[in-house]
């Protein structure tokens, strides 16, 4: 398994391309189980994440193809012959919950495993079930499995109120609704800019999609979809995360492609740190105002709150801020398995259920530490970019999850950080 190494080496200065979102294009590849025609996804990003949604949907019987070295997949869907989305590719990934609403929708049936919990929370999924059970689906959860019919004729359109924002639920069923017979209205609907893409995306294939981007998203189903080419949205959490870096060690760095409106809340929050968010032709410019970062509280929300993706990174902003922060996490229950961690760099960190006090320190030291997921490992390389000595970060697995290169990103900001094959006796 490999390890990252990284010594703190004073200020960053360069710029660093953004990619597009993992988190969209997830949600944009099962589109491609909606129609029999062509659906060309660019400005894909290369990470595992992606390579298990190819297997999940070539394991169905699609075709997927990734051309310029994965920048473009070309995915196609002619007939499926596998309807069954196995446990041991769904329990890598809870996104692969995502194939249930379009194989519903088109071909009437689908069983999908069941994703379980994962170290951040238990992440259930009934409000995607509940949204397909509203649409006429009959499901029968059986072994583990999710087994869906719709009814004859297929899928209704239905008037789905969420009790809570579900970014996951909202997709799903957006999805589905779109070859359902008659309106769907979504109420209490997630507004991420992911949600927006994918329904930008659909609605190049031939759906009718009203609302994106607000909490009632309206859709009139249609007899058929077609194909159609997309470019992924950037990546705000790549994006919010390499902004942090400047923050975190001085200097300045351009994000290109990076815009505040992915971030409002975000940047708002490194504005009250010390931290100035310029948007420049290309990007943004990213630069601690003067002197050292200032305490500031945060509050996890659906969007367009503070994005829960991005708690782990501002952590490691706040473990050397001037004065003591309080972070909430409101969306997943265990999401500060990073804490323990920053301590053992010299963080003082108290957590108490979803509630982190952050007191800060003058200073951060190196210290092996371990990755716990995604977002958290992501958080132990910006606190060893600031820290003293040497951090070695293990389980970076978690990392190639969600971060394209981000060894080669930082190294190009004059970031000291490399990766290496964990020795065989550690
Ligand atoms: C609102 C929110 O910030 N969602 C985040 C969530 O999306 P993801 O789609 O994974 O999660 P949801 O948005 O669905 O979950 C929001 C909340 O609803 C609960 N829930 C969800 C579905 C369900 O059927 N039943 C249920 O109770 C979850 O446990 C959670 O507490 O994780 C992603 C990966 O970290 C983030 O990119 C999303 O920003
Ligand atoms: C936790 C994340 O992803 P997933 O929902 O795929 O687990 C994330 O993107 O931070």
């Amino acid at each position: 398994m490999d390890q990252i190494i990284v010594r703190g080496n004073g200020p960053l200065h360069g710029e660093i391309p953004i990619a597009g979102a993992k988190n969209a294009c997830l949600t944009l590849m099962p589109a491609t189980l909606l129609t029999d025609q062509p659906l060309t996804l660019t400005n894909a990003p290369r990470l595992s994440d992606i390579r298990t949604m190819t297997a999940l949907l070539q394991s169905l019987g699609a075709e997927v193809a990734s051309l310029q070295e994965g920048r473009v997949l070309a995915l196609s869907s002619h007939g499926l012959d596998n309807h069954t989305a196995d446990y041991d590719i769904v329990r890598k990934m809870r996104a692969s919950i995502l194939v249930l609403g379009p194989m519903l929708a088109r071909d009437g049936h689908a069983v999908v495993s069941l994703p379980g919990g994962c170290a951040i929370g238990a992440r259930p999924v009934d409000l995607h079930l509940k949204a397909f059970e509203a649409m006429g689906a009959e499901l029968d959860l059986r072994d583990g499995y999710v087994h869906a019919k719709a009814p004859a004729g297929g899928l209704r359109g239905a008037v789905i109120d969420f009790p809570i924002v579900s970014v996951g639920a909202t997709e799903n069923a957006l999805l589905a609704a779109t070859l359902a017979r008659g309106t769907t209205v979504l109420k209490n609907a997630a507004r991420e800019p992911e949600i927006v893409d994918l329904a930008e995306c659909l609605r190049r294939m031939g759906a009718q999609i009203e609302g994106e981007g607000t909490s009632t998203i309206t859709i009139q189903g249609v007899q058929a979809l077609g194909g159609a080419t997309h470019p992924v949205v950037t990546d705000r959490i790549e994006l919010g995360t390499y902004m942090l870096a400047p923050a975190i060690c001085g200097g300045e760095v351009e994000l290109l492609g990076g815009r505040i409106n992915l971030l409002s809340a975000f940047c708002e929050k490194l504005d009250a740190a010390g931290v100035s968010v310029t948007e420049t032709e290309r990007g943004l410019k990213v630069a601690r105002k003067n002197g050292r970062i200032r305490a500031v509280d945060v509050v996890t929300e659906p969007f367009p709150g503070f994005p829960t993706d991005l708690q782990a990174q501002m952590m490691a902003l706040l473990c050397t801020a001037e004065g003591t922060s309080v972070l909430e996490e409101r969306i997943f229950e265990n999401r500060f398995m990073h804490a323990p961690e920053l301590t053992r760099m010299g963080a003082r960190i108290e957590v108490h259920g979803g509630h982190a006090t952050v007191h800060g320190v003058a200073k951060l030291r190196g210290a092996p530490v371990m990755a716990t997921d995604l977002r958290a490992s992501v958080s132990l390389i910006l606190a060893g970019l600031a820290a003293e000595g040497e951090t070695i970060v293990s389980r970076v697995y978690h990392l190639d999850r969600g971060y394209e290169k981000v060894v080669r990103k930082l190294r190009g900001v004059g970031a000291d950080i490399e990766r290496i094959k964990e020795p065989v006796d550690a």
